[in-house]
């Protein structure tokens, strides 16, 4: 369970260290003995630290580096604290005992931590996890090249950080100078100085903030612009299986909340992280300046702020992603309940979706005062820790005249600042690569390729209209076990009125969305006229088929815009053309602003037959070659549907698939396709099927036993 080969180069090497080390401080700096031992201390954290990293720890040490950090802080701590509990005051370690003692004290609490609890072991980095880093990397190159084009805002607000730093690390540095003025012999012309040059210096800072900050946003928000462009692009084009498969909320989320956080990563964390790893160096130029000792024992207090960070930010995440979840969810469930509205009051179930919203807003709430309430009690122990270390020493080294008041004053301001610079950059460089997590979601739709192909090419000069089921047989993805239709074949000649009727669930819509390629076929071939349908120009092939379906989608917008929806240029004659087809202009007249009347969302000012008409016309305004009625005629009156039927009868070379449950209607079509249970059972006119008495004579029979026709 030890490694040898870990524990005892470490133990020689730490022993060696502090022999050699603690003759070198104690002989130099004989005064302060504590200040010696965490000089010491920090030395050996250093060394050992890198040779730990070459060496091959075992799996229940998590990071060697904080092994060794534990090791190194135990001597000069327990120094500190001596005084408190024992009343002895600090003393010399010999080398070998010093280490011993720290290393057999953490090895004792390691063996106690594996027996208590031998499941919290941490595991070493497992190769998926270094692959997710490398593709953090990659998505973080990957971001900043979609930054290119605003490369001139961004090196101008970069400028601009730089100067506003510049005059902000002067303010502190002033103040202690004015403290000391005053607390010296005070000059007047002096001390007027020191004021001039802190108003100026907080003057240009602040210039220099609002130019930089204002420049960063804009290019946060072109970005995320241009993110969201790009990943609505994507998404559109997707098969219709990758919408049934994927929450329509998870979209949603990754085109706002995602694209927003990604853009932020790139433009707004890495200047964050840039101007804090500035600020960090100036500042601590500046302590070091003013006092070597106490910069010194700033250091050392930022080991341990930078632990606290870390365990801190791995919770907060945790937290955050959870936030974030919930929200997601408590938004699927408004639109979920907006969306079906109807049924929600048809059910009186308003009260019961009310509660089940106001139920997640409940789990939003809590999961966000946790991570309020960690978050403020993490900058409590923060905080405490680096201050009260260095008010007490540095109040020795004012009374040892070693440093004016003044420059302690500006040593605190400067360490206070420092506190939160390396926190920043602690947190900022975990927060780059977990914001590139949120990179990788929209990278993965981004690249996703359609599964159903949309590159054909294929446009022919003439095109007669023949389309032709080949040994069809399709499952949906979500039931790939189940086929929707098996073996199907069947042919649709040009200028035919053609039929598919069957019980429900025998496949019909699944044959209508095969036809308008939805989805591909995992067996068998669609052609038209001969050429399978992939080959098509997806463009072209849309125009060639249309669809009304049962319950047609309108879009806000005018008449005239709906029925031209799709058509890049279309003459308004030949949309009028289409209204007259579809027996609809007598009502679009009627209306008060005739084809510019405005529709409503989804055409809600439209009754449900007015709909089925408009859409027909939209469908008609595309000159088709087939054209799909899936029970388009539902809403429709016998007159009209008659009227209909004429005008379209009348359409040289149009096809017609007509999906009707209304079984009168389709007496006169050409061939009756009966599909039961996915498989094609019958085929032939009317009268032929009744004749032979099967599933369409019993769907016959059952229909008009149903509605007495
Ligand atoms: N999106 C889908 N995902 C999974 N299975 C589906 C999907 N759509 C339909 N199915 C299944 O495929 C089979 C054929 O369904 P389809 O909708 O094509 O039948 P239909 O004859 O049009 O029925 P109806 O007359 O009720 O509309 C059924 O078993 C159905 O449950």
């Amino acid at each position: 369970m030890i490694s040898l080969w870990f524990h005892v180069p470490l133990l020689l090497l730490d022993s060696s260290l502090t022999y050699i080390s603690s003759g070198i401080v104690y002989t130099h700096y004989p005064s302060d003995l504590l200040a010696a031992a965490w000089i010491v201390s920090l030395v050996k954290f250093l060394i050992l630290g890198l040779v730990s990293l070459k060496l091959y720890h075992p799996a229940w040490v998590s990071s060697s580096p904080l092994y060794v950090l534990t090791v190194c802080l135990t001597p000069p701590l327990h120094q500190t604290l001596r005084p408190y509990v024992t009343s002895h005051s600090p003393e010399l370690y010999s080398g070998l005992s010093g280490s011993l003692i720290s290393h057999i004290t953490l090895l004792a609490a390691c063996l106690i931590w594996d027996l208590a609890m031998p499941n919290k072991i941490p595991q070493p980095p497992s190769g998926e996890d270094s692959n997710g880093k490398e593709k953090n990397h990659e998505n973080f190159i990957r971001l900043l090249k979609y930054s290119k084009p605003d490369w001139i805002p961004l090196s101008v607000a970069f400028i601009f950080m730089a100067l506003a730093l510049i005059s902000e690390m002067f303010i502190p540095y002033y103040m202690g100078r004015v403290i000391d003025i005053l607390s010296s012999s005070y000059k007047e012309t002096v001390f007027l100085m020191a004021i001039f040059y802190m108003t100026i210096f907080s003057i240009t800072s602040s210039v220099f903030v609002g130019c930089r900050g204002g420049l960063f946003t804009l290019c946060i928000s072109r970005l995320t612009q241009r993110l969201r462009r790009l990943l609505f692009r994507s998404v559109i084009k997707q098969e219709i299986a990758f919408f049934e498969t994927t929450k329509t909320g998870d979209i949603t989320s990754r085109l706002s909340n995602d694209t927003s956080r990604v853009s932020w990563s790139i433009a707004g964390n890495v200047n964050i992280t840039l101007r804090t790893l500035v600020k960090c160096i100036g500042v601590y130029s500046f302590m070091i300046s003013i006092s070597w000792q106490l910069t010194l024992l700033t250091f050392l207090s930022s080991p341990l702020t930078w632990i606290i960070q870390k365990l801190y930010n791995r919770y907060h995440r945790d937290l955050v992603q959870k936030v974030q979840d919930s929200v997601a969810k408590s938004s699927d469930i408004a639109k979920e309940i907006l969306e079906s509205v109807r049924t929600v009051h048809s059910f009186d179930a308003v009260e019961i979706e009310s509660k089940r919203y106001d139920a997640s807003l409940d789990e939003i709430h809590q999961l966000q005062s946790r991570r309020d309430f960690v978050r403020a009690l993490y900058l409590l122990i923060v905080n405490l820790a680096a201050q009260v270390v260095m008010l007490i020493y540095g109040q020795t080294l004012i009374e040892n005249g070693f440093l004016s008041s003044g420059k302690m004053m500006s040593f605190i301001l400067y360490q206070m600042e420092s506190g939160s610079y390396i926190r920043t950059l602690v947190y900022m460089l975990s927060e780059i690569t977990h914001s590139t997590a949120a990179a990788h979601k929209v990278f993965h739709y981004l690249d996703r390729e359609p599964q159903v192909s949309t590159s054909g090419s294929y446009l022919p000069d003439k095109l007669k209209g023949g389309f032709e089921f080949k040994n069809v047989t399709f499952s949906y993805p979500s039931r790939k076990d189940t086929p929707a239709i098996q073996d199907i074949s069947f042919k649709l000649p040009p200028g035919s009125i053609t039929a598919l009727v069957g019980p429900s669930g025998g496949g019909k819509t699944t044959c209508v969305s095969l036809l308008e390629r939805f989805y591909k076929p995992d067996s068998g071939e669609i052609l038209l006229d001969g050429i399978p349908i992939h080959q098509y120009q997806h463009k072209y092939l849309h125009t060639k088929v249309a669809l009304v379906a049962q319950e047609p989608v309108l879009f806000s917008g005018s008449v005239i815009d709906n029925i031209s929806y799709g058509l890049d240029s279309a003459p308004e004659e030949q949309l009028k053309e289409a209204a007259r087809k579809a027996n609809a202009e007598a009502f679009i007249q009627g209306m008060e602003k005739g084809y510019d009347t405005d529709v409503g969302e989804n055409g809600s000012q439209l009754g449900a037959g007015q709909k089925q008409r408009l859409a027909m016309a939209r469908a008609l305004a595309r000159k088709p070659k087939l054209l799909i009625l899936d029970e388009a005629s539902s809403s429709l009156d016998a007159e009209t549907e008659h009227e209909i039927q004429k005008s379209l009868s009348g359409l040289d070379g149009l096809s017609l698939l007509i999906i009707a449950h209304k079984l009168r209607t389709i007496q006169k079509a050409d061939q009756i396709l009966v599909l039961e249970g996915g498989r094609l059972a019958e085929c032939g006119k009317h009268e032929e099927l009744i004749e032979r008495k099967g599933v369409y004579y019993r769907l016959l029979h059952g229909h008009i036993l149903q509605n007495g026709e």
